[in-house]
């Protein structure tokens, strides 16, 4: 199991946050938290506002209201560079250097005293599982393995809280396995929080947590089991799909939780997460 402590503060905790963009509110009054040692989901379909959203948690994005904390200081404080890794849907890494020369470079800029600096490489390189390719030039790699070069670099700083966005996008099956048992294994041996966006909703039972967004609102949060409970569908795909249909209901359009909710029309006999037994 993970670190996420009972008595550790969340990681992230957002209240009323809304982002304007375009002139449109594409982030629309989220409440929601991120449980430290967790790895979290963020799932929903292509440009429901997943990249906003993390854009916004970790201080990139303009025109944010509500509030946003993250590791106990106010989103975008200065302090919290250090704290926190970002890696961005685009490898943001420099294709004309070396794997090894790209985390040298990386690891200056982020302060790393020159003596640890190998060691520091090597252990990202590993984790990542970039070793044999560490002197090949990184524009000659495949998306999949430049994505891990920008993987590596935010590993570079042994952050807090690591936020990915769509990490897993074009990797083959096997990659995305390795994946996702780094994600898992830096959060039980490292007590790292991970945030990770997909809108591939067979990815949802790799998380302890889920925050599930449509047209920038959330849908639900919580553990995939208490979703699918909370639903009645055997996949989160179905939960998602149900709680879209619940959206659209009229009488559903109150503040409470909708995995707290029974789903009393669709799903006759089914027990809830907290013994509510469906109508
Ligand atoms: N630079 C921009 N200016 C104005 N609107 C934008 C801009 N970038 C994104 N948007 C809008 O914000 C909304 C959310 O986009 P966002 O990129 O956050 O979605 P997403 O869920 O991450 O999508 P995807 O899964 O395709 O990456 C979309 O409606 C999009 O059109």
């Amino acid at each position: 199991m993970n670190k996420s402590a009972p008595g550790r503060e969340p990681a992230v905790r957002a209240a009323g946050l809304t982002v304007v963009r375009g002139g449109a509110r594409v982030i629309d009054g989220l409440d929601f938290t991120v449980p430290a040692g967790s790895v979290t989901g963020l799932l929903g379909p292509s440009g429901c506002g997943k990249t906003t959203l993390l854009r916004a948690i970790v201080g990139a994005q303009a025109r944010v209201s509500g509030t946003v904390e993250v590791l106990g200081r106010p989103g975008g404080s200065p302090e919290l560079r250090h704290r926190l890794g970002y890696v961005t849907q685009d490898p943001s890494v420099y294709r004309d250097l070396t794997v090894r020369q790209n985390l040298d470079y990386f690891a200056a800029v982020l302060g790393i005293p020159r003596p640890r600096r190998a060691a520091a490489v090597d252990g990202a390189l590993t984790d990542v599982d970039l070793g044999a390719k560490a002197d090949a030039l990184t524009g000659a790699l495949s998306g999949g393995q430049r994505s891990r070069v920008s993987l590596a670099v935010a590993l570079l700083g042994t952050p807090e809280l690591l936020v990915l966005d769509e990490p897993t996008v074009g990797l083959d099956p096997v990659l995305r396995r390795d994946l996702w048992n780094l994600f898992h294994r830096l959060a039980d041996e490292r007590g790292t929080t991970l945030l990770i966006s997909s809108h591939v909703m067979d990815e949802a039972d790799r998380c302890h947590r889920l925050l599930l967004m449509r047209e920038g609102a959330l849908l639900a949060q919580g553990s995939p089991a208490e979703l699918r409970e909370a639903t009645g569908s055997a996949t989160i795909e179905g939960a998602f799909l149900r709680l879209v249909d619940r959206a659209a209901r009229p009488e559903s359009a109150g503040r409470e939780e909708p995995e707290r909710r029974a789903d009393r029309e669709a799903d006759a006999g089914n027990t809830g997460p907290e013994g509510d037994t469906a109508a």
